[in-house]
């Protein structure tokens, strides 16, 4: 469905995307993560035909990106897209005005895209009268409303509360039953994680890593992930080295990668002797796989 090869773009003397290629298939969820200044909104903009690259291919539905491929994409971007005095239904309007709908399909596809996002019965409400969770449906609502080929969801969830959160990705994953395709920018990993069948990992413009969470696990040669809590973390740590731990930090966890699985009692004689407030495992999980390479790449 859309086909990114070598993209190079520089602004002045500072290149920002460095053959960056990619490809998200039709009806699959491609998550772009990276870290902010990784270059993800650079290409979406040269995507949706808002900024040239300096070379390299982007190809939407086996079409060059021209000003005719910014029918097939429908963009919800960080910063709601909504007049806040208007209604609901108002604001789909106008932008299905903006897409060319004659008035009988604006009519229709206004319907369907609140009917999509769960906002019928808020139709004539103006969007300041809305909750965060509900504009930012809006906003997705607004992407739907041409009935794009694919759809692009900048940071769909960001500063959301966790209910909100849910109510999007319930709509996310409706949108994937119905076959759509859609690529997704996060800075949330569990997001990821939870939505997408596939992800890239951006740094400096290029893609470090890419496949389903499954293939991205091959990057750390732990089969799970041990929290330790300790204030002898020394001497944890030189104990698990030596019983062939690997230590790392995550945020504040004192964490060590286990590479084969071991019982409980296995694990907490390694530690004989030392004062240990908790061990908790946890299985691979994107987040550590990130770091790893982020931190390396
Ligand atoms: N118009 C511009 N002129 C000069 N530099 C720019 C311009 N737009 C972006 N940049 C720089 O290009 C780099 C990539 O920016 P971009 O916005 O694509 O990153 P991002 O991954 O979307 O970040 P975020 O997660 O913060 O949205 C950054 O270093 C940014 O400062």
């Amino acid at each position: 469905m859309l086909s990114i090869e070598k993209l190079n773009k520089s602004y002045g003397k500072r290149q920002v995307l460095q053959d960056l290629t990619l490809y998200v298939a039709p009806g699959e969820i491609y998550g772009l993560l990276g870290a902010n200044g990784a270059g993800k909104t650079t290409t979406i903009n040269i995507i949706c035909n808002l900024l040239q690259a300096d070379s390299g291919t982007v190809t939407i539905n086996h079409q060059q990106v021209s000003e005719t491929t910014k029918n097939f994409i429908g963009i919800a971007p960080q910063e709601n897209l909504l007049y806040k005095g208007l209604s609901c239904e108002e604001n789909l309007k106008f932008f299905a005005k903006i897409y060319g709908l004659d008035r009988v399909k604006r009519q229709q596809r206004v319907k369907a895209a609140l009917a999509a996002v769960n906002l019928l019965d808020r139709a004539k409400s103006p969007v300041e009268t809305l909750s965060g969770g509900m504009q930012r449906r809006l906003n997705i609502a607004v992407a739907l409303v041409h009935q794009p080929k694919l759809i692009i969801l900048d940071e769909p969830t960001t500063g959301l509360d966790i209910e909100a959160r849910y109510e999007i990705w319930e709509l996310i994953k409706q949108l994937k039953n119905q076959g759509m395709t859609i690529l997704l920018t996060t800075h949330l990993l569990d997001e990821a994680e939870r939505l997408c069948n596939r992800i890239g990992i951006l740094k400096n413009g290029c893609i470090l890593a890419e496949g389903c969470l499954e293939d991205l696990r091959s990057y750390i040669p732990a089969k799970e992930i041990l929290i330790v809590q300790t204030d002898e973390e020394e001497e944890a740590i030189a104990r698990a080295i030596a019983c062939g731990f690997t230590p790392r930090r995550y945020g504040n966890d004192l964490a060590f990668w286990l590479s084969e699985h071991l019982e409980l009692k296995e694990i907490i004689a390694q530690f004989d002797g030392i004062a240990i407030d908790s061990i908790s495992r946890q299985p691979v999980r994107l987040e550590h796989i990130y770091m790893e390479l982020i931190q390396a790449g």
